[in-house]
């Protein structure tokens, strides 16, 4: 009978206890290490040692860092909503794994909040949001990791924390946990990874926004916005072809610029009515930007325009409409609740009115606003002023290479004309054409009268009853320049019939 095999088990027993042997050794030998540099150190010359070894951190840190690694293997980065070096901003860093989360990890979240949002096409959904306190996990190359969204501490007076502006004041900061064997993956891809599809994601649901400087928060004027809706785009806006082509392509060498801060700044001037507030929806809407519509009047100084201007974000059309009674030759302002001259205004060539109240935003202010902070900002951002009267402002605020294009919206021609009844009517011919052609060339009309009088108003309204009403409306006002001129001429015969030359 062959020798029966030596049996493979063992008795674990004494394994188990060398194992606790071992660390035992080690650790009364890092305690008696410990202890006998505690003794030690007084009296050793704190200049011969390196700083962090003088304050003992360097032994403490080393053997803290050993005794988590043992315990605790898990390491932690957090992405703060605020604070992360952007000032009052949101930190796009925590917006985007917000984002991020929201998309990927939902799926996974016992609590979730919904945002409203509005796609590519406008058509508005639901955006979910991993809710404060939930932890969720997230797989990336075969590892795992784990988020959770930390609330905001209140603050001792019940309200959140931070009251910085955005509508989700509460949320403070998201937790990624992972095993400290993932750090390089996690630092050099995941964390890139989460941030491009979170941006990518933002962009998808973008909202636009116009925002306004109405409102004031602690005396200061701040940003408030709205949804941005405006029809107006480069397809429904009635001007010279050429000149649209020009623009939509000077926009487009802009924003063939990615990843490079740019800006290109425009001055639109016209009468009112001339669409240069259509333009701006046109650029805003063709850019895919939101607005930021800046009221000078309500900005009380120089250092606060600059704030604001910090506070706004890449990819946005920041305006100053009227800029002519927003801000004086010499640097004074002009309160805006002061009328200027009525529309073609009587007397163009007259000097701009007195300003009636003087506040602290100065010219040079502005200057400084509209060139010399785009650097320091980064992002892709469109300034356009407008006027009604280009001949008032100060050539320094609207010289090239401040204001690079220089678009003057017009009186309505023939062009014009035929592009609105298309537009409004479905017209491209009609009898009535030759008559307004006629009239377009002696009489001046905005295209928003045009527009206003080829929109049909009442049932039974036709292309014809528009388009009579308007020839109707050309006459009138014909008539009304003609009797002007006469008056005009008439006012310049002294009683002893000299005529009065013009100074
Ligand atoms: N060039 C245009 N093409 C198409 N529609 C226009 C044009 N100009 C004006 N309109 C129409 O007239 C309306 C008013 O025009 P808009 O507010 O753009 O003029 P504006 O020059 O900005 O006037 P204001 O100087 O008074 O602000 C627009 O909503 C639009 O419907």
């Amino acid at each position: 009978m062959p020798p029966r095999p030596r049996t493979m088990s063992r008795d674990p027993t004494p394994a188990v206890s060398g194992i606790v042997e071992r660390f035992a050794g080690l650790w009364s030998a890092l305690a008696g290490a410990m202890l006998a540099w505690s003794m030690v150190r007084p009296y050793l010359p704190r200049h011969l040692l390196p700083d962090r070894l003088a304050g003992g951190s360097l032994l403490r840190c080393h053997a803290r860092s050993l005794l988590a690694g043992l315990l605790d293997p898990y390491l932690t980065v957090t992405l703060a909503e605020y604070g992360g070096g952007e000032g009052m901003r949101r930190g796009a860093a925590y917006e985007r794994a917000a984002a991020y989360l929201g998309a990927r990890c939902a799926r996974e979240a016992r609590t979730l909040r919904s945002e409203s949002a509005r796609d590519g096409g406008g058509r508005r959904r639901f955006v979910l949001r991993v809710d404060d306190g939930e932890e969720v996990a997230d797989e990336f190359r075969g590892a795992m990791v784990w988020w959770h969204a930390v609330p905001a501490p209140h603050h001792r007076h019940g309200g959140p924390r931070c009251d910085a502006p955005g509508e989700d004041a509460g949320r403070t900061y998201h937790r990624l946990v992972f095993h400290q064997r993932l750090r390089d993956l996690v630092v050099d891809s995941y964390l890139p990874h989460v941030c491009r599809e979170g941006r990518a994601i933002m962009e998808a649901n973008r909202r636009r926004k116009l925002f306004t400087n109405a409102g004031e928060r602690y005396g200061k004027s701040s940003w408030k916005h709205v949804a941005f809706k405006h029809p107006s785009t480069f397809a429904t806006l009635a001007m010279d072809p050429a000149k649209k082509r020009e623009i939509m392509d000077d926009l487009d060498a802009g924003r063939r610029r990615i990843g490079k801060a740019w800006k290109r700044g425009y001055l639109l001037y016209g009468p009112p009515g001339t669409g240069k507030s259509s333009m701006i929806a046109a650029m805003a809407n063709y850019l895919d930007y939101d607005i930021y519509d800046i009221e000078l009047t309500s900005v009380s100084t120089n250092t606060e325009l600059r704030r604001m201007f910090i506070d706004t974000k890449g990819k946005s059309i920041i305006v100053i409409e009227d800029i002519d009674c927003s801000l004086d030759l010499t640097g004074k302002r002009r309160s805006r609740q002061q009328p200027l001259p009525g529309p073609a205004d009587d007397d163009a060539d007259a000097p701009p009115p007195e300003p009636t109240s003087i506040g602290r935003v100065t010219l040079s202010g502005l200057l400084n606003f509209s060139d010399g902070l785009w650097s320091a900002c980064g992002g892709e951002r469109v300034i356009v002023f407008t006027t009604n009267h280009a001949e008032w402002l100060d050539p320094a605020l609207i010289r090239r290479g401040r204001m690079d294009k220089h678009i003057e919206m017009s009186y309505c021609c023939f062009e014009s004309f035929r592009f609105l009844a298309r537009n409004y009517l479905a017209l491209d011919a009609h009898p009535l054409f030759d008559d307004i052609r006629a009239q377009l060339q002696e009489v001046d009309i905005t295209p928003a009268n045009v527009a206003e009088l080829l929109t049909p108003k009442r049932a039974g309204d036709d292309e014809g009853s528009c388009l009579a009403g308007l020839v109707e409306a050309l006459r009138e006002a014909a008539a009304a320049a003609a009797a002007a001129t006469k008056n005009a001429t008439s006012n310049n015969i002294q009683e002893d019939g000299e005529v009065v030359e013009d100074e």
